[in-house]
């Protein structure tokens, strides 16, 4: 079983991933953040290190699910915190609509994007966290990472419009959308009871 979780920078991904991770008792795997040699940068000049910071993402989410392939193989499950569809399908599109990428560095992302596709499998479920701009701005100065305070507004709406997008169109498996705006699964352990049932009911048709 593998679901993955997806949604904005700071809907509450990693944080669910987790719990999730515990209460199942399967395998997490994380995005590669902390240890990424471009984000920093691409947040101080976005044109000037897109292409080299969706390369390197894509590559480290095809690895990840090629590690994923591995575990199901032995029927282990997985949470997932964000997909490679997120990084074409959000991040790098939204780079190109908005002039941050150009057209022949975006071409030749989707070519390597098309070739590494065909060799991924889509999760058993896909998990959206569906959260507003305030949420997602209150949780993001919570988390407090400093190359992050400069996020503009305007980037994360576009984000979330592409997400719009893309979920309305995914048909790829099995989706749950959660709206987080009101859920706080850190202090209440119920609100992380209602996503668990959810999932549940979704996979398993319990309850
Ligand atoms: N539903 C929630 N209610 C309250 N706080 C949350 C919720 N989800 C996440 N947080 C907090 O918001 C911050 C960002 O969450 P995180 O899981 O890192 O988001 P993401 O992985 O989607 O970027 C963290 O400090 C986390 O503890
Ligand atoms: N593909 C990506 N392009 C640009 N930025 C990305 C991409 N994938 C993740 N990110 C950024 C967004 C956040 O600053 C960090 C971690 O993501 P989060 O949603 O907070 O887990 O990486």
């Amino acid at each position: 079983m593998h679901i993955a979780i997806v949604g904005n920078i700071g809907a509450g991904k990693t944080t669910l991933a987790n719990k999730l991770a515990h209460h199942f008792n399967w395998e997490v795997f994380l995005e590669d953040v902390d240890h990424n040699p471009y984000l920093k940068d691409f947040y101080d000049d976005m044109p000037r290190w897109a292409f080299h910071l969706q390369v390197y993402f894509l590559n480290s989410r095809f690895q990840q699910t090629q590690r994923i392939k591995a575990l199901q193989q032995n029927n282990k499950g997985v949470i997932q915190d964000r997909t490679i569809y997120e990084d074409a399908h959000i991040f790098a599109a939204n780079l190109h609509q908005s002039g941050l990428m150009s057209e022949r560095d975006y071409q030749n992302y989707l070519n390597l994007f098309q070739s590494m596709i065909s060799m991924v499998n889509p999760p058993d479920l896909l998990l959206y966290l569906r959260a507003d701009l305030p949420k997602l701005v209150q949780q993001i100065e919570k988390r407090n990472r400093d190359y992050e305070n400069n996020i503009k507004i305007d980037y994360l709406k576009h984000l979330n419009e592409h997400y719009e997008e893309w979920i309305k169109g995914y048909t790829a498996g099995r989706l749950l959308i959660v709206d987080v705006n009101n859920l706080d699964y850190v202090n209440n352990p119920e609100d992380l009871s209602v996503i668990i049932d959810k999932i549940n009911s979704t996979l398993f048709g319990l309850f």
